[in-house]
């Protein structure tokens, strides 16, 4: 069987402003694929204050903190898990800079310059580093079966 290269996950959350608009929600899924990233799972969830605050908890006591978790927790949002090789930094690169405005100027192609608003309300979130992304999925996605992801991993290459 031809090996394929090693992949990776990342964890991906179109936040509330973008999953309240579904042209926009069918646009970026398009964009997802077209970068080549698999869907492996995805969830349409509403958080609670609680678990908005436990998620960003590494963000408590900064200025922005009481204002993300309330973004967070006003509507609808998608969490998935993308797999390919190089996942965190690639989608990391796909969505942009943190700040839209900025992202506007500096990577004008990116998903947070076309669709992000302000610096809470930048539509986008993605894991930073492999054992972040573990936690996220894990956070997310308490079912999902690592075991046989490894497996599958080595069986492939
Ligand atoms: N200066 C700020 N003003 C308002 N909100 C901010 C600011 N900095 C960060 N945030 C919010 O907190 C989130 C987490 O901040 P972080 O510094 O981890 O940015 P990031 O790694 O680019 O974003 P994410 O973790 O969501 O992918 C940001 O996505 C944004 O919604």
């Amino acid at each position: 069987m031809p090996s394929r290269p090693l992949t990776q996950l990342t964890l991906a959350l179109l936040k509330p402003d973008l999953a309240a608009n579904s042209a926009h929600v069918g646009k970026v899924f398009a964009h997802i694929q077209q970068n080549e990233f698999k869907v492996l799972a995805h969830k349409h969830l509403l958080w609670s204050k609680s678990q908005a605050e436990a998620f960003y908890g590494e963000h408590r006591g900064k200025f922005f903190f009481e204002r993300l978790c309330g973004y967070m927790t006003s509507g609808h949002f998608y969490a998935l898990i993308l797999e390919k090789p190089n996942a965190i930094t690639d989608w990391r690169a796909l969505i942009g800079p943190t700040h839209p405005p900025r992202a506007r100027i500096n990577a004008p192609d990116t998903l947070r310059s076309l669709y992000g608003m302000t610096d809470t309300r930048n539509s986008f979130h993605g894991s930073d580093a492999a054992e972040t992304a573990k936690n996220e999925i894990q956070f997310f996605f308490p079912e999902f079966d690592w075991e046989k992801w490894n497996q599958d991993q080595q069986r492939s290459t």
